[in-house]
Parts: C-alpha cells; structure tokens; sequence
C-alpha cells in the first residue's frame, strides 16, 4: 500500500443534477483535460479563497451553463482517490440538486446530456461511478468513499474501448439541448479512462455529510 501514500490533496468537485420526474440525470462529455472522454458530472477545482460549495455552483455554471442557489445543492458525500506512486490524492466533494435555473449549455470542456437514470453509461464513466452514483441515485447517502487506483499499461485491448461501445452510446436516451455537437467518437477511445480501480470501500447512510478527508483516508471532519 506504500505506493499508494499521499502527502497533499487536491480539493475537486463534482455535481450531479438530477430531474426526480422524469428520471433523469445531466451528465457532461469531457471533451479535453483530466478524464477526457468520459461521461461525468460537472466540476474542477476549487479556487483559493471559495468554499467547496461556492466552487461547485461556479464549475456547473461553467461547464453546463447552469444556475443551482446554494440552499438547492447538497452534499452527498466525499470521495478520495489515491493513484498509485502520485503523491497527491483528489478529495472529491459531491453534491446533488434536483432543480436549476437557466438553459444548459455547451462549452469547450464539456458537452452535457441528459440520460434516463435506467440507461447511465457507466461503461464510459470513471469505474468508481458506479460504485458510489447508484448510492446517491438512492438517496443512501451521506456516503463517504475510498477509491485505489493504478495506471492501466498503455498497450493491450483492456485499455482501449471497441466499437460496440461507441453503438451503446450513440443509443443513449438524451433530451433537446442547446448547440450539441456529435461525440468525437471513430477513434479508439479509452474505457473508463487511463485508470483501472483496485480498491475502493464506501460508507453509505453516513449521520452527516463528511467535510474533509486525512491523508490516511479517514473522515477528518463532518459538515455541521
Ligand atoms: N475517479 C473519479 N471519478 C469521478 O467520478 N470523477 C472524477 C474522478 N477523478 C476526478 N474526477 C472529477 C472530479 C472533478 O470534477 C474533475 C477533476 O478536477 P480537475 O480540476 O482536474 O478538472 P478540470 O480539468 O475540469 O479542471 P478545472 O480547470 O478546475 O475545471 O474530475
């Protein structure tokens, strides 16, 4: 496990919008950056001197052109990933919101979509997604997660999407949105990104939100 130590964190955020009606969820294709290619929720980094919740509601109105009022968007848990032989682990704050204001919108980042919660593409998402997104889906959280990952080699086929899940995609069910652009597919893409999960543990139906990790994976501290 020594290869998996970290000595800092990087605070990062990701919100997911969900439409309880009409069971849907907004997710946004990456187009460039960390986690390029992949289907995920809307977030980055929190910049110096904004809370992590402030960060969120910024990276939203950034990357999917929509407003959510900080009394509308909830924690629903922590995540911390550690990546083998780097130093550094993301503490990933998630939060849900069930309404928003303004028209989503596309941007250079991200292309956001909307998928029936039945039809979540969890084969082009981060590998953890699928651990921790039904929890929040079921409203099990507070949930606070741990997840372990290790570069995947660059050769061999694991590492690459097939055409089929280019097919899968292009059936996903999405509503109207605002100036979409096809998904650059044609290439072969990578399958959940760079990284395959070794580990992960998640504690769900947490009392309180966790509000930071510790470097050894523990909660450090609960929203109040
Ligand atoms: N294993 C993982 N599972 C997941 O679902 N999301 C992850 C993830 N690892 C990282 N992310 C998300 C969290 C966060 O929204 C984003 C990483 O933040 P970054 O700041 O690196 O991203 P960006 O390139 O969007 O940066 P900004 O310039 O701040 O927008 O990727």
């Amino acid at each position: 496990m020594d290869s998996f130590q970290i000595t800092a964190k990087k605070v990062v955020t990701l919100v997911m919008v969900i439409d309880k009606e009409q069971r849907k969820i907004l997710l946004g294709y990456k187009k460039r950056g960390f986690g390029a290619h992949l289907w995920n929720g809307f977030g980055g980094k929190v910049e110096p001197g904004e809370t992590v919740k402030d960060g969120a509601i910024r990276e939203l109105k950034e990357e999917a052109g929509i407003t959510v009022k900080p009394e509308l968007i909830q924690k629903a848990g922590v995540l911390l990933f550690f990546f083998e032989h780097d130093p550094v682990g993301l503490e990933c704050h998630v939060y849900k919101a069930y309404e928003y204001e303004g028209q989503i919108q596309e941007c250079d980042e991200m292309r956001p979509q909307w998928f029936d919660i039945a039809d979540i593409p969890y084969d082009q998402m981060w590998e953890d997604d699928k651990i921790w997104l039904p929890t929040l889906l079921n409203e099990q959280d507070p949930f606070f997660g741990k997840m372990h990952f290790k570069r995947k080699p660059v050769e061999g086929g694991d590492a690459m999407a097939t055409a089929s899940t280019t097919s899968k995609l292009s059936t996903a069910v999405a509503a109207p949105v605002e100036s979409m652009s096809p998904t650059p597919f044609g290439a072969a893409q990578p399958k959940n990104g760079p990284y395959a999960m070794f580990m992960h543990h998640v504690e769900r139906n947490l009392p309180s939100a966790p509000k930071e990790a510790s470097l050894d994976g523990s909660i450090a501290s609960f929203e109040s």
